[in-house]
């Protein structure tokens, strides 16, 4: 079975979600917490977004990206790095660890980095209640029907998300009442992003030859992401006990892959992990000269706190490891090479 023999834990979410007493919901964090602090991922199953809900957003998302380019580019990203929202051609977006240096040429920096392409599209969506981040939709007539339900699918994921965060911060250690008002309060569901992605296929060596990236290896900025990932595999995870090497996060059937972002790491003064991933090619491939690697569809879903909230270290008594930082300050600074600046869709790629 995919995961067997995985440094990444399984974790049955029903066991909190219909826990009988509160010491059987305090085992279940913990468990969740220690898989949070050893490896930064966990699968989680029996998480509480119905399948069949996940099924209809693949759907959707393949008669997305489906579209002839033209009617894509009727909801384009809007230019510059800062508006996350819309679609993204092939070649827009590039992903990477890599953080603006105060006084660099970020043109250079950005023409450096963009040496070699992610060859993915993308299409963000927010809540429609952040006037910050206008979401940008398809005209209705073009596909009917999606904006409805992806705005649905935004809420019905923050459900879970929030059981989620409840979960990992109480097994941390932090009391009901202090993972309510530190954490929880500030996540009001506002500034999440729901993330469509797709890989078309391309040809092997291309991406064993780095002539081409699907998503190089990055950590989240925000507090945890929810990610579901088709059948097509690829995506990896860094080895917690071996820096630099990456481990296969294999598909779980009916399991959403969860991990720690940077938020989380800051505010648990790096307890928890927030472990760098890449998506490449996917395992046990025959590898024959030519062979082209399949499309892959994915749906992360970013939960973060509402723009203003200050992240500081939460944990008594230790030196904290970073200074406090305002989440919008820090989603800017991580976002400023991600999109050329002042470029919109359509002048790239
Ligand atoms: O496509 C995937 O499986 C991973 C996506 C991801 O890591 C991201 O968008 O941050
Ligand atoms: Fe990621």
């Amino acid at each position: 079975m995919p995961g067997e023999g995985s440094p990444i834990p399984i974790i049955d979410f029903k066991r909190w979600l219909k826990a009988e007493s509160p010491k059987k919901k305090e085992q279940i964090a913990q468990e969740l917490a220690d898989a949070c602090c050893r490896v930064g991922f966990a699968y989680i199953i029996n998480h509480g977004v119905r399948d069949d809900l996940v099924q209809e957003a693949f759907a959707w998302s393949r008669k997305l990206f489906d579209l002839p380019m033209e009617e894509k580019m009727l909801a384009p990203h809007p230019p510059g790095p800062y508006i996350h929202r819309g679609y993204s051609q092939p070649g827009l977006e590039k992903v990477s660890q890599y953080v603006h240096k105060d006084g660099a040429d970020p043109n250079a920096e950005d023409e450096e980095l963009r040496r070699v392409q992610d060859y993915k599209e993308s299409y963000e969506i927010g809540s429609e209640d952040f006037p910050d981040q206008p979401n940008v939709w398809l005209p209705e007539t073009v596909l009917p029907g999606f904006r409805e339900f992806m705005l649905r699918f935004y809420w019905q994921c923050f459900e879970t998300a929030k059981e989620l965060l409840r979960a990992i911060t109480m097994g941390l250690g932090l009391s009901r009442e202090d993972a309510e008002s530190l954490i929880l309060r500030r996540h009001t569901g506002l500034n999440n992003q729901l993330r469509l992605l797709h890989y078309p296929p391309i040809p092997r060596e291309k991406l064993l030859s780095i002539e081409v990236a699907r998503m190089p290896a990055h950590s989240d900025w925000g507090s945890i992401t929810m990610l579901f990932q088709d059948e097509c595999g690829g995506l990896q995870v860094e080895d917690p006990n071996k820096p630099g090497i990456f481990l296969d996060a294999e598909p779980i059937e009916g399991a959403l892959v969860l991990n720690v972002g940077d938020l989380l790491m800051r505010w648990s003064n790096d307890t928890l992990k927030s472990t760098l991933h890449r998506v490449t090619l996917p395992p046990a491939q025959g590898g024959k000269a030519g062979e082209i690697t399949p499309a892959r569809y994915s749906i992360p879903y970013f939960v973060s706190p509402d723009p203003e909230v200050v992240v500081e270290c939460l944990i008594p008594d230790e030196p904290a490891k970073y200074p406090p930082v305002v989440w919008e300050d820090y989603r800017r600074l991580r976002a400023k090479l991600m999109y050329p600046e002042g470029e919109t869709a359509g002048t790239s790629g």
